[in-house]
């Protein structure tokens, strides 16, 4: 089995030293940053705006995975683009048009992701399962990290798994929320080849980063 991309949420990071914590994690093994866009009202939490990812992008080469957990989303795909985005992902209820916003992040030359909460069917893929290039199965409620993994998401990977495979697609497929090195295993066996984690990559500050990383990889 090919080992997994590492992508550390920075929500979990030094917030006072984001800039240095990015190229930490660049330098420690990670495949791609993922950047948690929090608005307050889609989420309960308030984080990152396009200014600050623009701040960030020279201090890392690796990709910038954008979770944007924003509504509505469309007036900020090209924001967060301009700032340095790579992939922009988006919740199908963020916005009225899911097939419209998609190919707009296209358009913008991103890669386009769909994010799908514990309690969002998985159906709302079949429909736009040519547009995207990455599946992203929320395994906690968005909000905060730190939360616990809810076990039934294994199962939606697994039906992702299938779904994307049935349609030919080879968009990737990424778990999010309470991933660690006990259940990132699992997470992969049932079909995942993206693990999002901010607590398990970044708990032990700067010295452990590569080691925890390296735990994901090979859990
Ligand atoms: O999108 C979210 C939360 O809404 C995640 O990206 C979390 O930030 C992951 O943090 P951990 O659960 O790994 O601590
Ligand atoms: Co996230």
């Amino acid at each position: 089995m090919t080992a997994p991309l590492i992508c550390p949420s920075i929500l979990a990071s030094d917030f006072a030293k984001l800039g240095s914590e990015v190229a930490a994690i660049e330098a420690a093994g990670a495949d791609w940053v993922h950047v948690d866009v929090m608005d307050g009202h889609f989420v309960p939490n308030i984080t990152i705006g396009p200014d600050v990812v623009k701040a960030l992008r020279p201090h890392a080469k690796l990709p910038f995975d954008v979770h944007l957990m924003v509504a509505p989303v469309d007036p900020w795909l090209e924001a967060y683009r301009n700032a340095g985005a790579d992939i922009l992902t988006v919740h199908p209820e963020s916005g009225p048009h899911l097939h419209r916003t998609l190919g707009r992040i296209r358009q913008l030359g991103a890669r386009a992701g769909v994010v799908l909460n514990p309690g969002t069917s998985l159906s709302v893929l079949e429909d736009v399962v040519e547009l995207v290039d990455l599946v992203l199965i929320m395994s906690v409620n968005p909000g905060f990290g730190g939360q616990s993994f809810i076990d039934s998401s294994l199962r939606k990977i697994e039906r992702t798994r299938a779904l994307l495979d049935a349609a030919g697609s080879k968009a990737h497929l990424q778990v999010d929320g309470g991933v660690t090195a006990a259940n990132a295993g699992a997470c992969v066996s049932a079909g995942a080849d993206a693990l999002v984690a901010g607590t398990a990559v970044f708990k032990g500050g700067p010295e452990a980063y590569a080691a925890n990383i390296a735990a994901l990889k090979a859990a």
